[in-house]
């Protein structure tokens, strides 16, 4: 199995290290992306650095900062492109620890098309996050759950592993989502086209280094969006016994 690790960063200057050493060591045989939106703070050239000195680094640059999700969906596409088997997304700052990365892979090598590393199943849980943080993850769970009536119980975790074959049918030029929301577009789009998606327990712990890039556009984009599809999933339904669409 390739495995592809794509990490989006923005201004992560101080956590990049960090993470890669980890990783490298955790998952010696797996290749890392960096999908850098021009950070700042250096982060790009910084990740140059780490490139020139270990051939399983790469590096993408892109123009300018767009969200999370543009810089996966570049990433997506390089390791397509670049014949990986399996695609993961994992945050720069250590909050999705490395040494957990095995248990997604273990569970893609078992037969999930998707896994997911997740804070809400048995097992899985969170260190150190602000009570702000949590309600806000724990209620984006349940108002995806309840608008799009998913049975994943992380839709908004950002760890995760995908199969290729899963990214190649998700029509990803379809995606518009910038911020979390593309967590749960992705899910939900895997969800529905009938993928198999295992949930993983693992333990989320809050960054040491940099800050966060949640915003209010961020939660306000997600909460439009899942309405969005959750009402069109529903007119779609309602079309259906109708008769007026196959
Ligand atoms: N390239 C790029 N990277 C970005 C951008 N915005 C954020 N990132 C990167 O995306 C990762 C996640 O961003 P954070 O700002 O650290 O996320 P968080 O607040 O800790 O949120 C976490 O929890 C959310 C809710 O569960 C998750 O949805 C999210 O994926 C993440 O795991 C980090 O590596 C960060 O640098 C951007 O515009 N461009």
């Amino acid at each position: 199995m390739r495995v592809l690790t794509i990490i989006p960063t923005y201004n992560e200057r101080e956590s990049l290290p960090t993470v890669i050493t980890r990783l490298r060591a955790a998952v010696p045989d797996a290749h890392v992306l960096i999908a850098d939106d021009n950070s700042p703070d250096g982060t790009g050239d910084l990740a140059d650095g780490l490139a020139r000195q270990d051939s399983h680094i790469h590096v993408l640059h892109r123009a300018k900062k767009e969200g999370l999700g543009p810089a996966y969906l570049a990433g997506f596409a390089w390791g397509l492109e670049h014949g990986y088997d399996v695609l993961v997304e994992m945050d720069a700052d250590c909050s999705h620890q490395p040494e957990q990365l095995p248990l997604l892979l273990d569970a893609v090598d078992r037969g999930a098309d998707m896994a997911i590393g997740s804070r809400y199943v048995p097992g899985g849980r969170t260190e150190n996050w602000p009570l702000q943080r949590q309600l806000i993850s724990r209620g984006g769970n349940l108002y995806s759950r309840i608008l799009l009536g998913t049975s994943v119980h992380d839709i908004t975790g950002g760890f995760r592993a995908y199969r290729d074959t899963t990214l190649r049918a998700l029509d990803l030029g379809s995606v518009r989502s910038r911020g979390y929301c593309f967590q749960i577009d992705l899910a939900w789009r895997a969800e529905r086209q009938g993928f198999r998606i295992a949930e993983v327990p693992i333990t989320f712990v809050e960054r040491e280094e940099g800050v966060s890039k949640m915003s209010n556009d961020v939660t306000i984009e997600a909460a439009t969006s899942v309405a969005r599809w959750g009402l069109t999933a529903r007119a779609e339904t309602l079309a259906r016994k109708l008769g007026l669409r196959r």
